[in-house]
């Protein structure tokens, strides 16, 4: 049998708090994620949910080598990506897209050179195929063809995001970590922008670590789901069970708070 495509264990990360300054005896350490294990299959969409600051970034980024780990590991099919500094190692297999592509798309350049950066960069695609991959990426994310001449100012966010995606799809990851990546957008953009997403499961073979406070959002795209209170994963299950039969007295308040989530067992 296959490994997993990403296994976090026991993952413990903290940030530093304080300075040398204030603090006589040197700064100290804050555990803002204790002991959190996940799993996200292959062809998944594992949904990381939980209340504001209790720790869904932190994980991402530690995932995406932009903090370190404290103790632990996070092992990216079959293979250990913390290095001896305590970062996990850059993994072009493993892609992101983020909350505001206003700021993470470069406005100076056309959608076709955002297209081909990470390619080129990647080596993932060969060059005489740059131009034929990225007129089927902006297919697969519904965007017309001449979107490959505009600069991102000239389309719409929800256009913006799924270029954001298109880009993301550029290096043919089989993991794409999603942190609040539609709540930008409004409700019906959102809703085309998961349902392109839950399509790529199949058609791409991508899997999503989805991170997203909303709980709709969370039960409409994940297959599995995590709770995370204060630095820690109170539940994990999958969607449908969790939630019908929620376990953990914390998930039962999250859902109680959202009307229309509160008839569960
Ligand atoms: N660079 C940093 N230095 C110190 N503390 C930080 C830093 N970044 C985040 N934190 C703290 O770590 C905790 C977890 O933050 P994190 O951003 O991971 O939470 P979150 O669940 O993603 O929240 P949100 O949904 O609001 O984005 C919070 O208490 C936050 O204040």
């Amino acid at each position: 049998m296959s490994a997993p495509l990403l296994e976090i264990k026991d993952l413990t990360v903290s940030y530093q708090v304080g300075s040398n300054l204030l603090h006589r005896g040197g700064s100290r350490h804050r555990d803002v994620v204790r002991d959190v294990s996940l799993t996200v299959g292959r062809n998944q969409i594992f949904g990381l949910v939980g209340e504001s600051g209790s720790g869904k970034t932190t994980v991402a980024r530690t995932v995406l080598g932009l903090t370190a780990v404290r103790r632990g590991s996070v092992i990216f099919d079959g293979a250990e990506l913390v290095g001896r500094r305590g970062f996990c190692v850059n993994q072009p297999r493993i892609q992101m897209i983020f909350q505001d592509p206003n700021n993470s798309l470069d406005p100076s350049m056309t959608v076709r050179q955002i297209l081909a950066e990470p390619m080129i960069i990647s080596r993932v695609v060969a060059r005489s195929a740059i131009e034929e991959f990225s007129a089927e990426l902006l297919a697969t994310m519904d965007l017309p063809a001449d979107a490959l001449d505009r600069r991102p100012y000239q389309l719409s966010g929800g256009q913006r995001q799924r270029v954001g995606l298109a880009r993301a799809l550029a290096t043919k990851p089989d993991l794409i970590v999603a942190d609040e990546c539609t709540s930008a957008l409004d409700v019906t953009v959102q809703a085309h922008v998961l349902n392109l997403m839950m399509g790529l499961r199949e058609t791409a073979g991508v899997s999503f670590l989805f991170i997203s406070h909303n709980l709709g959002v969370i039960r409409h795209v994940a297959d599995q789901v995590a709770v995370m209170r204060d630095g820690s994963v109170v539940e994990a299950a999958p969607a449908a069970r969790l939630f019908a039969a929620p376990q953990h007295e914390y998930t039962r308040e999250l859902l109680d708070s959202v009307p229309g989530f509160g008839d569960h067992e």
